[in-house]
């Protein structure tokens, strides 16, 4: 992310372009002017945004995209960019106190244009990168969760799995919310129309998707985030703003495709016909559309596992350098905000003796990364001592 403008407000401290109404703060992006919050005797559970068009002399309630973060004890907002507003929020959870208000990022552009109206964007602001995700595309039977079992079993703490919608009914041993989230079509498509999922697709005959939220779930857990998707979701998640490694999975011949579908016997003949004619278009889509990074032939399991553990850096044995992902940020309620270029100073206003020589924490958000519709990452924090010349801690 380039130069920020010199461009900051707190809504305790009256700065450049503040207006404050009660737990309100402004902030003005051209014509515009972004009212964040809600005054005082505001009922609603989540932070408000409303925008006053000095163009026409009008206020317009935007669509407002993403996880809103919940009404708050007040908040600090910061102008980056142009494009997106950092909140700072007070009294809540470590995990939860940094958000970002996107209003003209690329995302919101496309949305306003989709849409036919205002569009804001909420995401939530986590610390550090996650690593890229892994999508596996191939034909039904082919062996993509057997090979996806065999890496959670061998890396439990590596990957996580990116849990699916669809509308397809549970087999015999499947669970809600860990093979797939099994949902009714009417839920998964309104879901789908308020922009919940990353991608979704209609394959087999029922519809399966991949939620924004069961990507960054996993991210959020520190692990590295596996997707079983077909060649038309792949085509859609290369398509969007996450950044991951495709990985084409094929059979060795379409007759072992068959045998493999039919040995499962988790299917009806006419399911296992519809998979088989499916498997010809994908396999070819697979091979030629330029989707995918990398194929894998399915002939021999362990093999296939070996080559599949040597893309992703794992040959020999489990990597030892494996870092969780970093806690949140732990605010006092009290605090004040201010912005120097690429970095946002914060000071804890502690009574604490003890706490006093650290009370400087320093927000880096040079290089921030992804955004709605899932999180804001990169964002690096360290702990300031005020008694000493400059950044001497990363936070942990
Ligand atoms: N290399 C292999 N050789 C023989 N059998 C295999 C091999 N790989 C997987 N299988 C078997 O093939 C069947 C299908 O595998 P699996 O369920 O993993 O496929 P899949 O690609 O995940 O299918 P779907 O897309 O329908 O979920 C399973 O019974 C599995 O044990
Ligand atoms: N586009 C998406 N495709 C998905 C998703 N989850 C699974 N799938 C693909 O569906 C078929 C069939 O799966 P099955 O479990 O019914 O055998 C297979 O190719 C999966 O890769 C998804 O979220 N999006």
């Amino acid at each position: 992310m380039g130069e920020a403008p010199a461009f900051c407000f707190d809504n305790l401290q009256n700065g450049f372009g503040l207006k404050p109404k009660g737990l309100e703060t402004s902030a003005d992006v051209g014509d515009k002017t972004f009212v964040i919050g809600g005054a005082d005797n505001d009922s609603t559970s989540y932070i408000g945004v409303k925008i006053y068009d000095k163009s026409t002399g009008k206020w317009v309630i935007p669509t407002v995209l993403g996880t809103k973060p919940k009404a708050s004890k007040g908040h600090s907002a910061i102008l980056l960019n142009e494009d997106r507003i950092m909140i700072i929020i007070r009294g809540s959870t470590p995990d939860d106190c940094i958000w970002f208000l996107e209003v003209d990022t690329k995302y919101v552009k496309e949305q306003r244009k989709i849409l036919g109206t205002e569009v804001v964007a909420w995401s939530r602001g986590v610390r550090g990168d996650a690593e890229k995700p892994v999508v596996i595309s191939g034909p039904s039977g082919v062996g993509k969760g057997t090979l996806i079992n065999m890496l959670m079993k061998e890396f439990p703490s590596m990957f996580g799995f990116s849990v699916s919608h669809t509308t397809r009914a549970p087999r015999g041993n499947e669970k809600n919310g860990v093979h797939y989230h099994f949902a009714d079509r009417s839920v998964m498509e309104k879901d789908i129309k308020d922009g919940k999922f990353l991608e979704f697709a209609s394959v087999h005959g029922n519809l399966y998707g991949t939620s924004i939220e069961a990507v960054e779930a996993v991210a959020d857990s520190g692990k590295r985030c596996i997707l079983d998707i077909d060649v038309q979701g792949a085509r859609s998640v290369r398509a969007s703003s996450l950044d991951a490694i495709f990985i084409f999975i094929c059979p060795p011949t379409m007759r072992e495709l068959e045998e493999r579908l039919r040995a499962r016997g988790t299917e009806t003949e006419e399911q296992i016909l519809k998979r088989l004619r499916n498997a010809e278009a994908e396999i070819e889509q697979g091979k030629s559309s330029g989707i995918f990074d990398h194929i894998l032939y399915n002939d021999n399991l362990e093999e296939c596992y070996e080559n599949l553990k040597e893309l992703l850096g794992l040959n020999g044995s489990a990597p030892t350098n494996h870092k969780p992902s970093p806690k949140g940020i732990d605010l006092p309620l009290n605090h004040s905000v201010s912005k120097i270029d690429n970095k946002i100073l914060i000071n804890c206003e502690t009574l604490e003796l003890e706490k006093a020589s650290k009370n400087l924490i320093a927000l880096d958000v040079s290089s921030l990364k992804g955004g709605a519709p899932g999180r804001t990452r990169g964002l690096n924090v360290y702990a300031l001592d005020s008694f000493s010349d400059g950044l001497n801690e990363k936070l942990s």
